[in-house]
């Protein structure tokens, strides 16, 4: 795999997002890489605890912006229901690409250091446990690029969340927050010092690890089936399906791109 890196040490495999010069954003092909990885480790049969860092300053900045003009694109000469067709199809695709690691059988645990934006949030809320260090910034960052947050972030942490109204404030503005605000979110369970956070998920790992892996399995089954999670996702594709073509998404993502300012017409 090319953006994905595996090394299996004991009963842990540690899997490391590697595009560091691109701040680990997400790329058509990390999406692939994220649906392959997932054969791989669930035909492993001893394999008991799964880490997930990003290699370099960041965790991850979120969509390849620069790629993402190609990745959204359609062919012009498709009507507007089947470019929302397809454009259906593609997020079902980054849907299950994002959900992997809630799709693989054994527990994981996400290490965050630095930025993790937008549909960086959308992965790690799939893990099971989540440190990060103390200078770990986040941001429910969608709305920036004039979109919804589709692969897990409203699902997973929005709905039910005890502090609804910080999280809704979060999702408006996409404004950067810290690992306290993490931490009250519910995004995060644990907060290590910077230099410490191999250690502290290493170690987390090697107790999962000291423990029956039919019994980690077993609670994993039962506690992944998040109610209603599947046909929020779809709702949620249906309804962004349309917004991938309007001048807002665009705008947005040329802004960032030429570092303008996007423009957003009335509703
Ligand atoms: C559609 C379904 C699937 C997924 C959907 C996901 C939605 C999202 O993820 S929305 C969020 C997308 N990400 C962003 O909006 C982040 C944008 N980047 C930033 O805000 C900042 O760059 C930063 C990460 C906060 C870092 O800031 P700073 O330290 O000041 O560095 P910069 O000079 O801004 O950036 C350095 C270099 O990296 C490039 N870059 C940063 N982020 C991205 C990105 N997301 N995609 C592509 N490239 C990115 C930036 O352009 C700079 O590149 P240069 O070539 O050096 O100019």
């Amino acid at each position: 795999m090319q953006t994905l890196i595996g090394t299996k040490k004991g009963y842990i495999y540690h899997l490391e997002i590697n595009r560091p010069q691109q701040l680990n954003t997400m790329s058509s092909q990390l999406f692939q890489d994220f649906k392959a990885v997932v054969d791989i480790i669930n035909k492993t049969d001893d394999i008991r605890v799964v880490i997930l860092t990003g290699r370099g300053k960041h965790f991850c900045a979120g969509l390849d912006l620069k790629e993402a003009p190609q990745m959204f694109q359609l062919p012009d000469e498709l009507d507007q229901a089947r470019k929302s067709i397809r454009s259906y199809d593609k997020i079902k695709d980054w849907q299950l690409a994002m959900n992997s690691l809630s799709r693989i059988k054994a527990p994981v645990i996400v290490g965050i250091q630095g930025y993790c934006l937008g549909g960086g949030i959308d992965l790690i809320t799939s893990a099971d446990i989540r440190y990060c260090t103390e200078d770990a910034k986040f941001s429910i960052k969608e709305i920036d690029i004039g979109m919804a947050a589709d692969i897990g972030t409203l699902q997973r942490l929005g709905l039910q969340n005890s502090n609804a109204s910080l999280f809704r404030e979060l999702t408006y503005t996409g404004r950067i927050f810290n690992s306290q605000e993490a931490l009250s979110l519910g995004l995060i369970n644990k907060i290590v010092k910077n230099d410490q956070l191999n250690d502290e998920i290493f170690k987390l790992a090697e107790l999962i690890a000291s423990k029956s892996p039919v019994a980690c399995y077993t609670i994993k089954n039962i506690v992944t089936r998040e109610s209603n999670l599947d046909s929020q996702l779809d709702v949620m594709a249906r309804t962004n399906m349309a917004l991938f073509f309007t001048n807002d998404m665009s705008s947005a993502i040329t802004a960032f791109l030429t570092k303008g300012k996007p423009e957003f017409p009335k509703l």
